[in-house]
């Protein structure tokens, strides 16, 4: 009963004052803590934060709570619920609401029961993957992130500046934020924000290099600023 009533609330919340506006889909903190039974069980630990298993109206949810103290902050927040909220396909885990509360926030998802990647990759793992199906898996990973970025709409992800012909150093450092983006320690991935900002720097390396180019100097003379992204997966020869 609680959470069909959780569910009629959510209905009608209708939240206008900032970019998080989804009708049937936001919940209050208390919904959160009679979803999840007052954070009764952690089924996991990750960049956002702790999550917690639940169940809403009967269905088993993960519930991921960011901790204030997250590596991803609220920008990230709002990037996961936004596109989220409006991309839906078979190899992206749904995600069924959030909780946008002052400094209480959750990203609700369909629990996937399975488990984890890593679980099924590792050597003792009694139901170890095959490589079919790791590459099963990783040929529709592709297919999701390509489904993604086509209703995501790219244009508003890279700028169409970086286009074409590049720097040799600036294009290092787009590869650099690429593998820091897949380490496998979540707490060593950017931020969207840290990612924007590198971006921004390539983008910085470009136009010297036009207008030096346009100036008729050496573009020898650019050089690139310091990458925070020293992970063990970033090439290192350039
Ligand atoms: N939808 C889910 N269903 C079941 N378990 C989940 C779900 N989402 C997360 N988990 C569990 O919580 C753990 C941490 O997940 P989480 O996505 O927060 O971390 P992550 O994989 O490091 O990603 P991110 O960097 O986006 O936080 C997972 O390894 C998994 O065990």
């Amino acid at each position: 009963m609680a959470i069909i009533w959780s569910l009629r609330r959510a209905k009608q919340v209708w939240k206008m004052d900032g970019s998080l506006a989804f009708k049937n889909r936001m919940f209050s903190y208390s919904d959160v803590v009679r979803i999840t039974s007052n954070f009764e069980r952690v089924i996991g630990k990750g960049g956002f934060g702790t999550v917690y298993h639940g169940y809403l109206d009967e269905n088993q949810v993960a519930v991921k709570m960011l901790s204030p103290s997250s590596v991803q902050g609220y920008k990230q927040f709002q990037a996961e619920v936004e596109l989220l909220m409006r991309v839906h396909h078979k190899n992206l885990t749904t995600l069924v609401g959030y909780c946008d509360e002052g400094t209480n926030m959750a990203l609700i998802y369909e629990f996937m029961a399975n488990g984890n990647l890593q679980e099924h990759l590792l050597e003792d793992a009694s139901n170890i993957l095959s490589w079919e199906g790791r590459l099963q898996i990783a040929t529709e990973a592709a297919q999701g992130l390509d489904s993604m970025l086509a209703k995501a709409d790219i244009r508003n992800i890279v700028d169409t500046r970086l286009q074409g012909d590049l720097d040799i150093n600036s294009g290092w450092k787009a590869v650099e934020i690429a593998m820091a983006c897949v380490s496998p320690t979540s707490t060593k991935r950017p931020t969207m924000n840290q990612v924007v900002t590198e971006l921004n720097e390539c983008l910085a390396i470009e136009i010297a290099r036009k207008k030096v180019g346009n100036d008729t100097e050496s573009k020898d003379s650019i050089e690139l600023t310091n990458s925070d992204f020293h992970t063990e997966l970033s090439p290192l020869a350039r």
